[in-house]
C-alpha cells in the first residue's frame, strides 16, 4: 500500500500528448545520498565509464561480446553494492563520477557548431504543431531525416551534444521522450549510420530532485549511502545498458548524456509506439496476434532472467513495437461479444511477420529493474562466495513477479481488460493479492483451452506454482507454430518499403489524433490497473525478503520513511483515486453489447468473483 501511495500521489495532472499518449506514474523510489549531483564520492563506477568512454562505448550494445557483457555486469554489481553499505567488500569508494570540466566545454563549442541553433531556446514556436501534417510526414522517409527541421524550439536541446530533437513522442511522470536525429556533423559516423532516428528520454534533474526530496533528505545524517535521484538514473541506464546488449527483444540503450539540468537516455526508436495504444485501438487482439507479442516479450524476459536482471513493470506500455504494412480482412471474424459497428478490423495475420501492423515487439523502461544476482558468480548481489538456499527461492520469487506481469498482459491482449480490477484501490489490491480473477463471459467464452492454460499458469498465485520463463517458453500453446519475426533485417526497415511505412504511419497518426480513446477512463483504468497490480506484487516481494536486491534496500527504507504519512493520507489517497472501470469505454461498448444482444447485464465487479 505504501508504494502504491508513493505511485498514485505523485502523478503529474493533465499530462497530455497528442502525438504519442502517454500518461505514466511515478516510479523513481529512491533514498537521497545527501550528495550534491556533481560531487559524488561514493558513487558509481559504470557512470563513469559511459561519461569517460563516451565516444567509445556509447554504440557499445550494438557490437557487444562476451566480454564486454562481462565486465559490464561486473560494473553493474558495483553499482548495485554501494548502496548497500559502505563497509562491503565491493565499494566503488572515492570514485568521482562528475563530469569532467573538459567535456562540459567540448559540449558548449560543439553546440556552437549546430547548424540548427536559431531554432534552440527561444521557446517561441507554437505547441500546436505535434501533430505533422502529411506534408511533413512525407519529409520523414528515411533518406531525409538528416533535413527533418523540429517541431519546435525544445528547452531540452540546449545542452544536448550530437542529436537534434525533432518532436515529442512520449511522456513518464518525470521523462519527456523525443524522436530525435544524429546531428548532421555529429562525429560519431557509427551511430549516424545505423540509426536514422533515436529516442532521446529527458530528465529534468531539478523535477526529480524535488520530487524525490534530495535536498531535504540530504540533513538525515545516514545517508551518505543512501540512492540519490541521480543513482537511481545511473542504475536505470545501467541496466538498460546490460540486458539490452545482445537481445533484439529489447530496446537497444545507445547512449547517455548527463549535463547541468538533465540526464538524457539514448535508444532505439520503436516507431509504432505502445503495444499499449495497439490495444485499445483493437479492442483486443487474435490469439495469433498476442502469441506473437507475447513470445517476443518472454525472449526479452528469459534473457534479463538469464543475466539475473528482473523488469517489475512488465505492462503494455513499456511494449514498444515496429509497425509493418496492415493488410485488412478479406472477411473480418467477429467475436459473439463484440460490436460489427466499433470492433477494428486486426487485418491479416501472417506468421513471422506479425498483424494488425504489429511487427517487431521489443520491451521498454528498465526504471524499476532490478539486479538479483551477477552473470558471473551466480551468487546474489552484495554476498561473496555463498549463497542460502533462502536466498536462492528469493531470488526465484522475484522472478516470478515478471511472469505474473506477462500473465497479466497476455490476459489483457486476449480480451482487452486486465484480469485484476475494482474501482476501489483497496478492494484492487486484495483481488490481487488473493490471485481472484475469472475468464469472464462472454468475452473469454471463444478463446481456446490452450490460451486460458498458458495465463492460469502465468497468473498462478503461488510463485512455486508458477510458471518460470522456460516452462513459459515450452508452453504447447505459444509453441502451435512460430511467431517470431524473421531475423536478419534492421528493426527500423522492417515495415517494408517508405511508401507502406507512410501509409501505416498515417493510419497511426489518425489514430493517435483521437486521444479520446487513449485518454478515455478505460485506457486510464487499463492503464491504473497494470501499475497497482505491478506495486501490489513487487511489495509482495519485499515483503518476501529479498535479500540480494538492489531495490529491497531503497525501497524498505523508503517505505519506513513513508510509513507514518502515509497512514495519514490512505483515505484521502483512495477517494482521490479510484479506479473507474465500471466507466470505460471499452466497458461501456462490452455493456452496450451484453445488454443490447447478450442478455443481462452483469456488473463488473460481480463477475470478477464469479
Ligand atoms: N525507444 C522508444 N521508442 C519509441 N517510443 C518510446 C521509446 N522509449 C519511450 N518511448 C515512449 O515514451 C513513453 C515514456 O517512456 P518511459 O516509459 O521510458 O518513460 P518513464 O519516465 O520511464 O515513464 P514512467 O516512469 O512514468 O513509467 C513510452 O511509454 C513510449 O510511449
Amino acid at each position: 500500500m505504501l508504494k502504491i501511495k508513493a505511485l498514485f500521489s505523485k502523478k503529474k495532472p493533465g499530462q497530455a500528448d497528442l502525438s504519442q499518449g502517454s500518461k505514466k506514474s511515478f516510479k523513481g523510489k529512491t533514498k537521497s545520498s545527501g550528495a550534491d549531483n556533481r560531487n559524488v564520492s561514493q558513487d558509481i563506477s559504470s557512470a563513469n565509464e559511459i561519461y569517460q568512454n563516451r565516444n567509445t562505448t556509447q554504440y557499445s550494445n550494438a557490437i557487444a561480446d562476451d566480454h564486454h557483457m562481462k565486465s559490464l555486469t561486473d560494473e553493474l554489481v558495483a553499482t548495485i553494492d554501494s548502496d548497500s553499505s559502505p563497509s562491503d567488500n565491493i565499494t566503488t569508494e572515492n570514485v568521482e563520477t562528475v563530469i569532467p570540466e573538459s567535456e562540459i566545454n567540448v559540449r558548449e563549442s560543439f553546440e556552437d557548431q549546430i547548424s540548427y541553433d536559431p531554432l534552440i531556446s527561444d521557446g517561441s514556436l507554437p505547441e500546436e504543431s505535434v501533430v505533422m501534417d502529411d506534408s511533413q510526414d512525407d519529409d520523414t522517409d528515411d533518406e531525409h531525416l538528416e533535413d527533418e527541421t523540429p517541431e519546435k524550439s525544445f528547452l531540452e536541446q540546449k545542452e544536448l551534444m550530437g542529436y537534434r530533437l525533432i518532436n515529442k513522442i512520449g511522456e513518464g511522470a518525470f521523462s519527456k521522450v523525443f524522436r530525435a536525429i544524429p546531428a548532421k556533423n555529429s562525429s560519431n559516423e557509427f551511430l549516424s549510420k545505423n540509426y536514422k532516428a533515436v529516442a532521446i528520454k529527458v530528465i529534468k534533474k531539478a523535477d526529480l530532485s524535488s520530487i524525490n526530496g534530495d535536498h531535504h533528505k540530504k540533513d538525515k545524517g545516514k545517508d551518505s549511502t543512501k540512492t540519490s535521484s541521480r543513482d537511481q538514473v545511473l542504475k536505470e541506464v545501467a541496466l538498460h545498458k546490460t540486458v539490452s546488449a545482445g537481445c533484439s527483444q529489447i530496446v537497444a540503450f545507445i547512449d547517455f548524456q548527463e549535463t547541468d539540468s538533465y540526464y538524457y537516455i539514448i535508444q532505439e526508436l520503436l516507431t509504432g509506439g505502445e503495444i499499449f495504444g495497439e490495444i485499445v485501438r483493437l479492442t483486443y487482439f487474435s490469439e495469433d496476434l498476442s502469441k506473437h507479442v507475447i513470445k517476443q516479450l518472454a525472449l526479452a524476459v528469459k534473457h534479463m532472467h538469464s543475466l539475473g536482471v528482473v523488469h517489475r513493470d512488465i505492462k503494455p506500455e513499456n511494449l514498444l513495437f515496429e509497425p509493418i504494412e496492415f493488410t485488412p480482412s478479406v472477411k473480418p471474424k467477429f467475436r459473439k461479444s463484440d460490436d460489427p459497428q466499433t470492433k477494428a478490423d486486426e487485418g491479416i495475420f501472417t506468421p513471422e511477420i506479425g498483424g494488425g501492423g504489429i511487427g517487431i515487439v521489443k520491451l521498454a523502461d528498465f526504471g524499476l529493474s532490478k539486479q538479483i544476482f551477477s552473470k558471473n558468480t551466480k551468487t546474489p548481489c552484495g554476498t561473496v562466495g555463498y549463497t542460502a538456499p533462502e536466498v536462492v527461492k528469493d531470488e526465484h520469487y522475484s522472478m516470478k513477479v515478471d511472469m505474473w506481469g506477462i500473465g497479466c498482459v497476455l490476459y489483457t491482449m486476449l480480451c482487452g481488460f486486465p484480469p485484476f480490477y475494482d474501482e476501489k484501490i483497496d478492494t484492487l489490491t486484495e483481488k490481487i493479492s488473493r490471485g481472484e480473477y475469472t475468464f469472464l463471459k462472454p468475452w473469454w467464452d471463444e478463446i481456446s483451452a490452450g490460451a486460458k492454460n498458458a495465463v492460469a499458469k502465468l497468473l498462478e498465485l503461488e510463485p512455486s506454482k508458477r510458471y518460470d520463463i522456460d516452462q513459459f517458453l515450452n508452453d504447447p500453446w505459444l509453441n502451435s507454430f512460430d511467431c517470431l519475426p524473421k531475423k536478419g533485417e534492421s528493426s527500423q526497415k522492417k515495415a517494408g518499403t517508405s511508401e507502406k511505412r507512410h501509409l501505416h504511419k498515417k493510419q497511426f497518426q489518425l489514430f493517435q489524433r483521437d486521444s479520446s480513446l487513449l485518454f478515455s477512463p478505460a485506457a486510464v483504468a487499463m492503464r491504473d490497473a497494470f501499475d497497482i497490480g505491478n506495486a501490489v506484487k513487487r511489495t509482495e516481494e519485499d515483503r518476501m525478503g529479498t535479500r540480494g536486491g538492489l531495490g529491497s534496500l531503497v525501497e524498505d527504507e523508503e517505505s519506513e520513511d513513508n510509513y507514518n504519512d502515509a497512514r495519514g493520507d490512505e483515505q484521502l489517497e483512495q477517494n482521490m483515486f479510484q479506479l473507474t472501470l465500471d466507466t470505460s469505454t471499452i466497458l461501456q461498448r462490452r455493456k452496450k453489447v451484453q445488454k443490447d444482444d447478450l442478455g443481462p447485464q452483469v456488473p463488473i465487479s460481480a463477475t470478477i468473483q464469479e
